[in-house]
């Protein structure tokens, strides 16, 4: 199971490295980390679970963050109501953004990051649409098209895959300005 001392912090080059392409069929090591990152945002999310092992809630999680150079992501993007399915739960591997709006979207409350302990605050301008091709653990590919937060995380993710981290993304100068068409939300 996936702890917060497994979580690599910012500053260890791993965060900063390009992933390498995972290939298929996968290996027992790589079926068991993609499954162990899915647990930890599953566990990490139910607040009494989170609270047992001192995980702090975590909506997605790349392999790099654990110390895997390797183009998979887990995303579990929680749904508003818990009537309603999550907006987008999968392991996306070998993920490439192939469109994306030129409308920026942006969190109001500016990101963080499980890798990065202290607070960077700042808009972090992403695209407000995304259509994102991966392959998922069973090798087939998909494609699907995203907007406003499911978007953002997965865009968060990708990141990861190649070394950027949330903040290089905020404007020095004027953290908390953002283009003016930019979609803002919670
Ligand atoms: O690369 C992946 N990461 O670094 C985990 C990040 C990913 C998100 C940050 C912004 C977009 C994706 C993460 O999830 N967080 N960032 C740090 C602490 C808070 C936590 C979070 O937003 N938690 C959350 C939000 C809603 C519901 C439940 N939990
Ligand atoms: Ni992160």
């Amino acid at each position: 199971m996936i702890l917060m001392k497994d979580i690599v912090r910012d500053g260890d080059p791993v965060l900063r490295s390009e992933a390498k392409q995972v290939t298929f069929p996968l290996s027992e090591e790589d079926q068991k980390l993609a499954a162990d990152m899915m647990e930890y945002l599953v566990v990490s999310q139910d607040p009494e679970q989170a609270k047992k092992y001192g995980l702090r809630a975590g909506v997605g999680l790349a392999a790099p963050q654990v110390g895997v150079s390797k183009m998979m992501a887990a995303v579990l993007v929680p749904s508003e109501d818990p009537e309603k399915a999550s907006p987008f739960t999968d392991v996306i591997i070998n993920p490439v953004i192939i469109s994306n709006s030129v409308q920026p979207g942006a969190l109001l409350e500016g990101e963080g990051c499980l890798s990065v302990d202290e607070d960077v605050p700042g808009y972090v301008p992403r695209h407000d649409r995304i259509t994102l091709r991966y392959q998922n653990l069973d090798g087939e590919t998909k494609k699907v098209r995203l907007r406003d937060y499911p978007a953002i995380v997965c865009q968060h993710e990708i990141d990861h895959l190649h070394g950027i981290l949330f903040y290089d993304h905020i404007d020095k100068e004027h953290p908390f300005t953002a283009p003016e068409d930019t979609v803002m939300f919670e």
